[in-house]
């Protein structure tokens, strides 16, 4: 039996713990919060996983995996210690990547740790594709994140312009996968996830769109290399509790929990 502490408990938090409830092999020991948001995670605990415990941070004892779905700053603040604990850590905000100096960070706690962290696919695929075509060489990757409007509020995207009555398709970024997701950080961690398995966080193109035409979260990803090339698009379903994120980043994180003790991994 794996005994996770879930930091985050948030739409894929709460969804995730709904999914894991069946799960004989994995048991949710901790979720992870910050003050404010104790009061909804007790709520959410007391009816998905009982015997969790909310806690600020996670415990010291008892976890042997750390699943992340908070946000960018709870790499720091979590990640990175439960991995110098030798504690593996399953992360979502992938996107937090893009501050300089956070990756190296990462890698230095993991291996301090004598572990590992395992950035998720999330709400993107191809990823297995990308990372075996970069062994060969790339020679471009292109990533658009497509959404509607209301998907963007909150996000510089509302600068200049009116997210409720857009008429049509319009570019609201351009530029890399850094840049994405620093200033998207809940809209491009999929960006800095296609880059980092790609042509890196500075070299990858990214294009995000506010589409009132659209109803999902389509992401488009286009690479040329040795390997030959590909087009992927993905017409995701949001999740009712986030119009932000995409249904499948729960069941990246639900895959990546279930694959640390399943016999047989795909
Ligand atoms: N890799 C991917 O494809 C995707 C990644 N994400 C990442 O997952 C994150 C969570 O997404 P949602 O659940 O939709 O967001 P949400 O806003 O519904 O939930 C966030 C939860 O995290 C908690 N939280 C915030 N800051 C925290 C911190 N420093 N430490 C611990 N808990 C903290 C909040 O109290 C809340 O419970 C996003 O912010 C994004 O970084 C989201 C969508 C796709
Ligand atoms: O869930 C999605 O569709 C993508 C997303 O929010 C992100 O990349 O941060």
């Amino acid at each position: 039996m794996l005994s996770i502490a879930l930091v985050g408990c948030g739409a894929i938090g709460t969804a995730v713990l709904e999914l894991l409830q069946a799960d004989a092999g994995l048991s949710v020991a901790a979720i992870v919060v910050p003050a404010a948001g104790a009061v909804d995670a007790q709520a959410v605990a007391s009816r998905l996983a009982p015997r969790a415990q909310v806690a600020g941070a996670v415990p010291t004892e008892g976890i042997d995996l750390v699943v992340e779905a908070a946000g960018h700053a709870a790499i720091e603040a979590h990640v990175l210690p439960a991995l110098k604990r030798g504690v593996p850590c399953i992360v979502a905000s992938v996107g937090a990547l893009s501050a300089e100096g956070l990756p190296e960070q990462l890698e230095a706690a993991a291996r301090d740790g004598g572990t590992q962290v395992q950035l998720i696919a999330g709400a993107i695929g191809a990823i297995d594709a990308l990372a075996a075509a970069r062994v060969g060489g790339l020679a471009l990757v292109r990533y658009t994140g497509r959404k509607p409007p209301h998907a963007w509020k909150g996000t510089p995207a509302e600068e200049g312009r009116q997210l409720d009555t857009l008429a049509e398709a319009t570019v609201i970024f351009e530029g890399s996968a850094r840049e994405a997701a620093r200033r998207f950080p809940k809209n491009a961690n999929v960006a800095a996830t296609v880059s980092l398995a790609g042509l890196g966080l500075d070299a990858t193109t990214v294009r995000l769109i506010a589409d009132p035409a659209v109803a999902e979260n389509v992401h488009t990803v286009e690479a040329e290399g040795a390997f030959g090339s590909f087009e992927l698009t993905m017409r995701n379903q949001p999740l009712a509790a986030n119009p932000k994120t995409s249904a499948l980043t729960v069941y990246s994180a639900v895959r990546a929990l279930r694959s640390r003790v399943a016999p047989l991994v795909i």
